[in-house]
């Protein structure tokens, strides 16, 4: 069953100086129990989508369902039935954490207690700070928070826009691991990340930029379809490589990752031209290795062919 469905949605902004198409005709579609990751850079369209979704904006043409009611049609019921946290904290800074809570559950009807179940791990830790503000929480605390409250009123879909973005590391993966955990209890996610490597949490992912998504599949299958050499080449002076690699003519993209540089190469190359070219360039502590493909390297490559 389908729990998120969204038909070619296009949404353009006009301001009285510009026009910015943020959804050229996007479609895709989520399963019950799914966690679907919406993946893409800033600016890609991912806010514009998920709040067209959760009712708070309305498409220039196309359409959606969440959990089967019409977003336009059905958006009150829709409302009821949904949990989102924005991307900007949006939870009510003067407010201890215990004060958000209770306001959250006033407001649909309800008691941390009716649904403690579903919030109970996220909700302990929390818990030792239920006296402090929540402009005083840690980046991290604020997430877990702003996350208890989407989820109050026991939603059947979760709607999380950039979750993590600003979040320490460590934060981050217990972030993840709560999602996790939701899904185990039945709860359809789709969250958004600009973070390419925490696709590969998800059960599906959609890769979107400028409007249009790329791919949608399993983390899985589009690291399967990249299907070039990767090297990993380091040496002492790695800006000067950068550019050098850059210019060969057996490489097709270069990117810094990590402590190497990434480099394409086209099928059948010469590893041994490559490294004559790179010592004749004066470069010393050469390192060159094939690697695997990332998931981030498979979307690097994705973005690059849609802007050619
Ligand atoms: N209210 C608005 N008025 C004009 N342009 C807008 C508005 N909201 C978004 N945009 C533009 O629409 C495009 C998509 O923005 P959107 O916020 O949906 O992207 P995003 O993937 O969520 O990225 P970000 O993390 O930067 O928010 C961007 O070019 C953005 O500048």
């Amino acid at each position: 069953m389908k729990t998120i469905t969204v038909d070619n949605l296009v949404k353009t902004y006009k301001t009285s100086k510009q026009s910015v198409e943020a959804l050229k005709g996007v479609s895709l579609a989520v399963n019950s129990g799914e966690l679907f990751g919406l993946i893409g850079p800033d600016g890609a369209g991912k806010t514009t989508l998920i709040r067209i979704l959760v009712t708070l904006l309305v498409a220039d043409s196309g359409s959606a369902w969440v959990d089967e009611l019409e977003v336009v049609k059905d958006y009150k019921i829709i409302r009821q039935r949904v949990g989102y946290m924005p991307g900007t904290f949006s939870l009510y800074q003067d407010l201890t954490v215990q004060e958000n809570l209770d306001f959250f559950a006033t407001v649909f009807e309800t008691f941390i207690e009716e649904n403690y179940d579903l919030v109970k791990d996220i909700y302990i830790q929390i818990e030792p700070f239920k006296n402090r503000r929540a402009g005083k929480l840690s980046g991290g605390m604020k997430q877990k928070l702003a996350l208890c409250c989407a989820l109050i009123h026991k939603p059947t879909v979760l709607f999380l826009d950039e979750p993590t973005t600003g979040v320490d590391a460590v934060s981050r993966k217990e972030f993840w691991d709560m999602l996790a955990n939701l899904k185990q209890q039945g709860i359809t996610t789709l969250v958004s990340t600009p973070y390419m490597d925490e696709a590969s949490m998800c059960d599906r992912v959609a890769l979107i930029q400028e409007g249009t998504i790329l791919a949608i599949d399993t983390p899985q299958t589009i690291n399967q379809q990249f299907n070039n050499p990767l090297l990993a080449v380091a040496s002492t002076h790695m800006f000067p490589l950068l550019n050098d690699l850059k210019t060969y003519d057996q490489a097709t993209a270069t990117y810094p990752f990590g402590e190497y540089h990434h480099v394409v190469m086209q099928p059948g190359y010469d590893p041994i031209r490559l490294e004559k070219y790179l010592q004749d360039k004066k470069h010393s502590g050469l390192e060159i290795k094939v690697v695997s493909p990332t998931i981030e390297d498979s979307f690097i490559q994705l973005m690059s062919k849609n802007r050619s």
